[in-house]
């Protein structure tokens, strides 16, 4: 059922041709330019391409050999064709990414910040002078100046510039959601930032780079297929050089202009030609699905990604945990509680404090106490406790295990009704928060969040793929599993601090497993890092998203799904056409062998069964079809070869199937036809 049909991908068919109608002229100038030699070194296939071209052009002045000027001409001018649709291969692949890059640039034009001086005044500099640490003051309408982090104040940010997506999302300093993009802008209030990249290095530059394709690292992938095609290249050097004593030993001899121009139709120039195509491509499919990659290697990676591990909060929940209720420990009032759990939250800047402070000021009217008079403690993933020091009490609240520990209490030793209330919200999927003061239990904060829409049968898509989800949280195992139950994930880690987090992605990946982390915590930056494929929620901490090897700018963890799938094409399509090409080259080899020694060697006859009219014919023919081949892969290269959920090994052998014998028949043929038309137009 799970069949594998390598197709040519039609998602996008009808865009992409209407953007090649806007694509092909600057790519053809663009082809042009390429031919430097600085640019053509990077492929070394098209370069030895490009030297037989040159040669070729000089022999045509004394082709010898009996080889008329015409042909030598027509031969020149193929294998100057060969690398110029390589070349405008390369620059339609970039030309897609140019358009959306310059938009980008225009857009940061110009831009200015408020930048605060020692002092406590403000001073406007250029949005492209900021540098890390430098604090800008951003109010209602103005752009924000660069990436960074929310240190005061609370606004709605709408961040179409970057993400496409026109609804305002809030950012406040503390927590999870204190990360700002450059170049997005504020629609309300005012916001202090600190400025965390410098020029050159923030989420606009990088997707800028990204999309021009200019920086564009060759991946570990591209380098090893690299030395393979430099080996076939010196092979069919040997085998090519080789041919001449043999032409001589029978008292013939090969034009050069022959060889060289069989040099070229042997080397794999097919594959040679669009890898690096195939490769931009598909870090252009990345921008399209609005997520920022770091590297190709990250790319590549996730195309073979065995377990995504997620966070929770703010990953596959909306990540806004808020306070919903609070209830009373036996023996403790209401208002006990109550002024309990907002001393405990008053001095906590993380989202959940303050909804917890918000909830309590509806309700009571309570006098705050002085400032400077109590000790804060923050909140740490560590401790997964929080609260404050005052008038010799220690008011803490926090996960359920953390704060029975901090009054020395074991689960059991709860109050009946407490407990019950603890584990109802549990299996209910919200986050139990325990408050004490001191050795006291005084009740528990019922913090409520949301499941993200459509993750659970996102999930069960990458299960088909062969993808196991294991949910990490911070959280205690009954909200872990009521959540994981929800969502649909195959495993569930609890009560994990950031070490734990790392040590599990590190035990996969010591079982030989490669493995995806999604997350939006500074606690999370860890295992993002760790991680093989790193993917921070945009809209989570600037931590995170340092961390990660992409971001995704919509902040939907199942994005991962259509990275895999991005990945997987990437490795198939390079894999297919490379097989393609390989094979072709092979089969060229015997389809215009017979033809090119049938004068030296009469009983070769035999087998020249494709009946190529003479040696000329049958080695321009093999030039034409040579440089045709990779006109007519263009789009196959830029699409990719689209992949259905299967198994490896199944696809392997379907791709064998398809392109391994493709390759070998489709020469036979092209190189007849090509041969029969310059012969009816009578130019060989
Ligand atoms: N402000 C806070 N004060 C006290 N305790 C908190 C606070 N916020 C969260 N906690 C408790 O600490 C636990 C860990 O929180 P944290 O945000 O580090 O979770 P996490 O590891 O990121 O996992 P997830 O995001 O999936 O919940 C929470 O489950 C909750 O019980
Ligand atoms: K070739
Ligand atoms: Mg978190």
């Amino acid at each position: 059922m799970n069949m594998p049909i390598p197709e040519v991908n039609s998602r996008h068919n009808a865009k992409d041709q209407t953007r090649f109608a806007a694509l092909w002229r600057p790519a053809l100038v663009q082809a042009f330019v390429k031919l430097d030699p600085r640019q053509l070194k990077r492929s070394p296939v098209m370069l030895v391409v490009a030297l037989t071209a040159v040669l070729t052009t000089v022999l045509c002045f004394a082709p010898g050999g009996g080889v008329s000027t015409g042909v030598a001409v027509q031969i020149a001018l193929w294998l100057w064709f060969t690398v110029l649709f390589a070349n405008f291969a390369e620059a339609l692949a970039e030309g897609r990414g140019k358009a959306r890059a310059d938009s980008l640039k225009a857009g940061s034009q110009g831009l200015t910040a408020q930048r605060r001086l020692r002092d406590g005044s403000y001073e406007t500099v250029a949005a492209s002078a900021l540098r890390k640490d430098d604090l800008v003051r951003v109010v209602a309408g103005e752009m924000i100046p660069g990436d960074g982090e929310v240190i005061e104040g609370i606004a709605a940010v709408n961040e179409a510039a970057i993400t496409g997506e026109s609804a305002p999302v809030i950012r406040e300093s503390g927590g999870d959601r204190s990360a700002v993009t450059g170049n997005t802008r504020l629609v309300s209030d005012w916001l202090l930032v600190r400025i965390t990249s410098n020029p050159g290095e923030s989420t606009l530059d990088r997707m800028i780079a990204l999309v021009e394709g200019a920086k564009r690292q060759k991946t570990p992938n591209e380098i090893a297929l690299d030395i393979l095609l430099i080996g076939l290249t010196l092979i069919f050097l040997i085998v090519v050089v080789t041919l001449q004593p043999f032409a001589h030993f029978v008292g013939g001899s090969l034009p050069l202009i022959f060889l060289a121009a069989l040099l070229v139709t042997l080397i794999p120039t097919t594959i040679g030609g669009l890898l690096s195509a195939i490769g931009i491509a598909g870090m252009d499919r990345l921008v399209r699905l609005n997520v920022i990659a770091r590297s190709g290697r990250a790319v590549e990676a996730a195309g073979d990604v065995h377990t995504l591990m997620l966070d929770k909060t703010g990953t596959i929940t909306f990540g806004n945990r808020r306070c919903s209720a609070l209830h009373a420990a036996p023996g403790i009032t209401a208002k006990e509680l109550g002024e309990g759990a907002l001393l405990a939250s008053l001095a906590d800047d993380t989202a959940e404090g303050k909804s917890i402070v918000e909830y309590l000021r509806q309700l009571h009217d309570f006098v705050d106490p002085p400032a400077g008079q109590f000790e804060a403690v923050a909140f740490s993933a560590e401790t997964r406790l929080s609260g404050i020091d005052f008038q010799q009490h220690r008011y803490r609240k926090g996960a359920v295990d953390a704060v029975l520990a901090f009054v020395g209490m074991q689960r059991l030793e709860m109050p009946a009704a407490l407990a019950r209330e603890v584990e109802r919200i549990a299996q209910s999927g919200g986050t139990p928060l325990l408050v004490c003061v001191d050795k006291r239990l005084l009740g528990v904060i019922h913090l409520k969040d949301v499941v993200k829409p459509g993750i659970r049968e996102r999930f069960a898509e990458l299960r088909k793929l062969g993808i196991r989800t294991v949910m990490v949280t911070g959280d205690n195992p009954l909200t872990a599993a009521a959540i994981a139950a929800e969502a649909g994930v195959d495993d569930v880690l609890a009560e994990a601090t950031p070490e734990k987090k790392l040590a599990r992605i590190r035990q996969e990946q010591n079982d030989g497993r490669l493995v995806a982390m999604c997350g939006d915590g500074a606690n999370d930056a860890p295992a993002l890092a760790q991680a093989d494929v790193g993917m921070a929620m945009n809209d989570g901490t600037q931590a995170a998203r340092e961390a990660a090897n992409m971001v995704d700018l919509d902040s939907d963890p199942t994005k991962l799904l259509d990275v895999v799938q991005v990945g997987k094409e990437l490795l198939v399509t390079r894999g297919a056409l490379t097989t393609f090409s390989i094979a072709n080259d092979v089969a060229k080899y015997f389809a215009i062998l017979p033809a090119l020694f049938a004068a030296i060697y009469p009983q070769l006859g035999v087998l020249n069964l494709m009946q190529l009219a003479s040696p000329q014919s049958a080695i321009l023919s093999a030039i034409v079809f040579n440089a045709l081949i990779i006109i007519v892969l263009i789009p196959l290269a830029l699409r990719g070869v689209r992949v259905q959920a299967a198994s490896a090994a199944h696809l392997l052998r379907r791709n064998l199937l398809i392109y391994g014998l493709g390759g070998i028949v489709v020469p036979f043929a092209g190189i007849k036809l090509i041969d029969l038309l310059l012969n009816a137009l009578n130019l060989v």
